[in-house]
């Protein structure tokens, strides 16, 4: 198969490790017999810096024509104090909302070698698998007006949500516990706002739809605490912008780092953007110590949502679950007994454990 892919590597760590995926692609491509060709593109603070605008009309096109986008991640200090509507998370959000995606997949499942890399107990998260699926186009993060009001002194950011964008995450939530183990948890702080009253109706309108699938309703704080004291309670979860956006990074505690969480946000046609769950990380970026992991399992879930590519994307998943067996971690991480690595040479234990080893070669000139 041919596929278009877009590149946008944009700030800190998302420039090192989209080159991770781009490597296990080609060598998935090369055993399989597929054609993957890439066009890199600027977004965030890597795009203010070179065209002036987080999201360059450029970029648009390209993502608007590809097949599937990958995205490393966007922001940084550098770019903190220009006005809203310049920062670089405003790319981000710009080409979620212009292409559509309004739902983001977060598949949160646990390798069993880092178990005991996660500070919460073993027997707590053993077994846990959990889909966390959030709406991505709406909510608080979209609303107008948001603004700053009164000479500075008050603020309005505004939630707001139509009734047919809260149906169409919801059924896509329906139809994924249904492909699962057909329990559905909605959050939502229905005690308190009048939009999560809504959601909370919508949900029970299109249980009837859904009869085989038992719901259930929690409240966000709730939710946040019996995720890490109860996380195996969980199937699907589905819920509105910004509380999925902190439950996912809650989350990836189960799984021993935020640096492991893979995402795909797509819409009913299957064209998708993959961005691991984590941010630019400026805290480490530059010292080639970022775990490509939650990237690469990116590139896994493109194949699978995109392209419907479903031995490849488990040949992949497969693939980082044995290097992990073989004890190598980078350093958000820890094995007992393992041995500590960059994000190159995990990328290279990777490609190595892939069937095809046709790609390994070349890596050193990759990251040259
Ligand atoms: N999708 C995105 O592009 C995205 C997501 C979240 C945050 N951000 C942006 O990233 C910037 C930094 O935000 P932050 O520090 O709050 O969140 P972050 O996710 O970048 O980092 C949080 C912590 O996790 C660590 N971490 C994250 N990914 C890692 C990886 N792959 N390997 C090893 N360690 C990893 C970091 O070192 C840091 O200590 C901000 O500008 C924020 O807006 C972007
Ligand atoms: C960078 C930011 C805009 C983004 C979000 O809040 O959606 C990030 O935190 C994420 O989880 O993808
Ligand atoms: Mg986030």
């Amino acid at each position: 198969m041919n596929k278009q892919i877009i590149l946008l590597p944009g700030d800190g760590i998302g420039k090192e490790i989209i080159e991770s995926a781009k490597l296990v692609l080609n060598s998935v491509a090369s055993e399989y017999g597929h054609r993957f060709t890439f066009h890199q593109h600027a977004i965030g603070g890597d795009a203010i810096d070179q065209y002036g605008t987080p999201l360059p009309e450029d970029t648009i096109k390209a993502c608007q024509n590809a097949d599937a986008i990958l995205l490393g991640a966007v922001g940084g200090k550098k770019w903190d104090s220009l006005p809203g509507y310049m920062r670089p998370e405003k790319g981000l959000l710009g080409i979620r909302k212009t292409l559509g995606l309004f739902a983001n997949l977060r598949p949160v499942k646990g390798f069993s070698s880092l178990l005991h890399a996660s500070p919460l107990k073993e027997d707590v998260i053993k077994g846990s698998d959990i889909l966390i699926i959030r709406e991505l186009t709406g909510g608080l993060y979209f609303g107008q007006p948001s603004e700053r009001r009164e000479n500075g002194n008050a603020v309005v950011d505004t939630l707001y949500y139509h009734r047919s964008e809260m149906e169409r995450i919801i059924d896509k939530a329906f139809q994924s516990a249904r492909l699962r183990n057909k329990r559905l948890t909605s959050v939502d702080k229905a005690n308190v706002l009048e939009s999560s009253r809504m959601w909370r109706e919508i949900v029970e309108e299109k249980s009837k739809d859904y009869p085989d699938v038992a719901v259930e309703h929690l409240l966000v704080d709730a939710a946040a605490m019996k995720l890490i004291t109860q996380p195996n309670h969980f199937d699907v979860i589905v819920t509105e912008n910004l509380f999925g956006d902190i439950l996912s990074d809650e989350a990836s505690v189960l799984t021993g780092s935020l640096g492991m969480l893979p995402s795909a946000s797509i819409r009913s046609d299957g064209v998708g953007l993959y961005e691991p769950v984590h941010g630019s990380a400026p805290d480490i970026a530059g010292k080639g110590i970022a775990n490509p992991l939650g990237m690469i399992l990116s590139a896994a879930l493109m194949l699978r949502h995109s392209f419907q590519m479903e031995e490849e994307a488990a040949e992949i998943e497969e693939a980082v679950n044995e290097t992990l067996e073989q004890g190598y971690y980078t350093a958000d991480l820890h094995i007992k007994g393992g041995k500590q690595i960059g994000t190159k040479e995990m990328t290279e234990m990777v490609l190595e454990n892939l069937t095809t080893k046709s790609v390994s070669d070349s890596i050193c000139s990759s990251y040259a």
